[in-house]
């Protein structure tokens, strides 16, 4: 289990810290909806571009564009230098594209700022792109080879010889699958897991995902989500979108206990209501040093103090604990701790991993069972995920990571507040936390 290191700085570039200068994402929307007809490198031209828009910025001034996309397509897979060649940046931005899960984003926000803290560039893009609904079913391996076989095949007779190998088995197509291929479990099956060991049962989820809805649909009544663009959709692209699709504002705990667990019908608690669904979607933030930001007269929405990422053996523990894991290293990297927190902002993969995730955090005797030397704190519900979360925004799983930290530092800017935490869990036992301040 990982440790914090003694031996962290307090700060990243204290005498010249890294901003968060601006924030943009497209609304999210559930996958085979609105973005039917969008693929990963449009999603991300559009933020890209609105994000140069937006900021009175030279677009020669961006040295760099990195992005986060979990399944990247075939035809692009780096999806970074695809949304380069689309959008109005010019062509010589070198750009690339990182995979960490479900934090792939808060990844590539992260490579953004060490190349800012090493001085290798100066203005970064960062951002990150799903479209689940452009995730193609594959052939099996069986059928690959032999095919491969066809093509190299130097007569009919080799062809037919090829073809002849094909069994029935080969010939269904594999769809995509949110499975470890470690443990070969779900996410859901793990938000399960997770629900039974801590005992988060079936009401307290229904009333989280409530909550994370009613704060969602206030915030976009209240303004509070100027980062989301509007987008045009449909087969002829003739449709606006404005808003997440998810979004319930109507949603009560009393329809959702209507709904069946989804990835253990019998004994489970987890159902479509209290997970997040699958989403297409795209985010984007831009990053340079505070210096740089003064000479070109930006006015930075906050600053990253400190970040941490750790591994679990998920053979050992579950796999949706990375807040747990990276937040006390987040913090002692800053210097500060949960009661410093003006805000903190978790994704929401289920509301099981949040309520567990919360519920370890001040429980001294489950921090410690975990390897960490004490409680982190107890959270106070009013600072917490204030404008809702995945499960209610949606979690294009690419794009949550720069979603969070223009939310986190958006929210920080508009309350005037200091400190704020954001902090994800992602597949593979992986875990990203990161302090900004103002
Ligand atoms: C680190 C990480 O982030 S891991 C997380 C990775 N993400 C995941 O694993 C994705 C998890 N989510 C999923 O796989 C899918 O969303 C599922 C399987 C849970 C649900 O998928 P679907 O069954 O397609 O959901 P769907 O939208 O059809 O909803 C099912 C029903 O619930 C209802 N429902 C969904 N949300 C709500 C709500 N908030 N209130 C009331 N009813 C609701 C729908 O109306 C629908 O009802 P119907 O059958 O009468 O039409």
């Amino acid at each position: 289990m990982a440790k914090p290191n003694s031996n962290s700085p307090t700060a990243l570039g204290a005498n010249d810290r890294v901003a968060i200068v601006a924030g943009v994402r497209t609304p999210f929307a559930r996958a085979w909806t609105a973005f039917k007809h969008w693929n990963e490198a449009d999603l991300g031209r559009a933020v890209a571009n609105e994000l140069l828009n937006r900021v009175d910025i030279d677009p020669e001034l961006i040295d760099e564009l990195i992005f986060g996309c979990v399944s990247a397509p075939m035809d692009g897979p780096n999806v970074g230098r695809e949304i380069v060649l689309r959008s109005q940046l010019p062509k010589h931005i070198p750009a690339s594209t990182v995979q960490m899960y479900c934090a792939s984003s808060a990844y590539a926000a992260v490579q953004g700022i060490n190349a800012l803290l090493l001085g290798t560039s100066e203005v970064v893009i960062a951002g990150g792109v799903e479209s689940m609904s452009s995730a193609r079913a594959r052939f099996s391996l069986g059928l690959s080879h032999a095919l491969q076989d066809v093509s190299r095949a130097r007569n009919l007779q080799d062809r037919l010889k090829a073809l002849s190998q094909i069994k029935a088995g080969d010939l269904l197509p594999e769809q995509p699958a949110i499975e470890e291929p470690t443990t070969g479990k779900s996410m859901g099956e793990s938000a399960e897991d997770m629900a039974k060991l801590y005992g988060i049962g079936r009401q307290e989820q229904d009333a989280y995902a409530e909550l994370t809805h009613h704060r969602a649909a206030a915030a976009y009544e209240s303004g509070a989500f100027p980062e989301v663009m509007p987008v045009l959709h449909g087969e002829n692209f003739d449709q606006v979108i404005e808003r997440d699709n998810n979004l319930r504002a109507d949603t009560t705990v009393e329809r959702m206990a209507r709904l069946k667990p989804v990835f253990d019908r019998r004994h489970g608690t987890v159902t479509a209501a209290n997970a997040s669904p699958l989403t297409d979607g795209a985010s984007a933030v831009l990053l340079m040093r505070e210096s740089r930001a003064k000479k070109l007269g930006l006015t930075p929405m906050a600053f990253v103090r400190s970040y941490a990422q750790v591994g679990i053996d998920i053979q050992r523990h579950n796999l949706l604990l990375g807040p747990t894991l990276a937040t006390p290293i987040a913090f002692e990297r800053a210097g500060v701790s949960l009661n410093d927190m003006d805000l903190v902002e978790m994704h929401e993969a289920f509301a099981a991993q949040v309520l567990a995730n919360i519920k370890i955090w001040k429980d001294k005797d489950l921090c410690q069972g975990l390897g960490l030397d004490e409680a982190i704190g107890e959270v106070n519900m009013d600072t917490f995920n204030v404008h809702g979360g995945s499960v209610a925004l949606g979690h294009p799983f690419g794009a949550t990571g720069t979603r969070l930290i223009t939310q986190l530092a958006g929210e920080l800017q508009r309350r005037d507040k200091n400190l704020g935490l954001l902090t994800m869990c992602a597949a593979g036992g992986l875990g990203l936390s990161m302090v900004l301040e103002r």
